[in-house]
């Protein structure tokens, strides 16, 4: 068991809620940091919300959902501890977790239907990190961009 972060802007709040029941049928437990309603807000605030609980300790993994999963992902990724992968597809939520070490899922609900981020979920919690020639990247992924600037 693991505890599992969950925040989403307005576009993605009734998505969100109902992955919780996903996400605790696998056995995990939820911190919903919000949004709790359809009124609109602005998704940045949501994915640092999320960031601000992996960073602290309080969750090791996360679920986002925004229109896209893009906007919302683009906001926790500014946190280094957290490695937040948007997708719309089961073979992405596989391979983020294969070759990324993906730590955060980023769902659209504008994007995909309920069933798809369904897959998605349950594939990323099945899924475990390969390591090997993996590591070694996803290491660099926690440093600031460097090198190869003058190419
Ligand atoms: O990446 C951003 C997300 O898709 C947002 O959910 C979206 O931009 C919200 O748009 P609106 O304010 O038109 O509902």
């Amino acid at each position: 068991m693991v505890t599992v972060v969950m925040a989403a802007d307005h576009a993605g709040f009734e998505m969100k809620e109902a992955l919780k029941t996903d996400v605790e049928a696998l056995g995990h437990r939820v911190l919903d940091v919000g949004t709790d309603s359809a009124d609109s807000v602005d998704y940045p605030d949501f994915g640092w919300r999320l960031a601000a609980a992996i960073r602290d300790g309080r969750a090791e993994r996360g679920i986002l959902v925004c229109g896209t999963g893009i906007g919302i992902s683009m906001a926790a990724n500014r946190e280094p501890k957290v490695r937040a992968a948007a997708v719309s597809d089961a073979t992405s939520a596989r391979l983020t977790r294969l070759h990324n070490d993906a730590n955060v899922l980023a769902l659209g609900a504008r994007v995909i239907g309920i069933e798809t981020a369904r897959d998605c979920v349950r594939i990323f919690f099945e899924t475990e990190f390969e390591g090997g020639r993996h590591q070694r990247r996803v290491d660099k992924l926690g440093l600031a961009a460097q090198g190869d600037e003058d190419r």
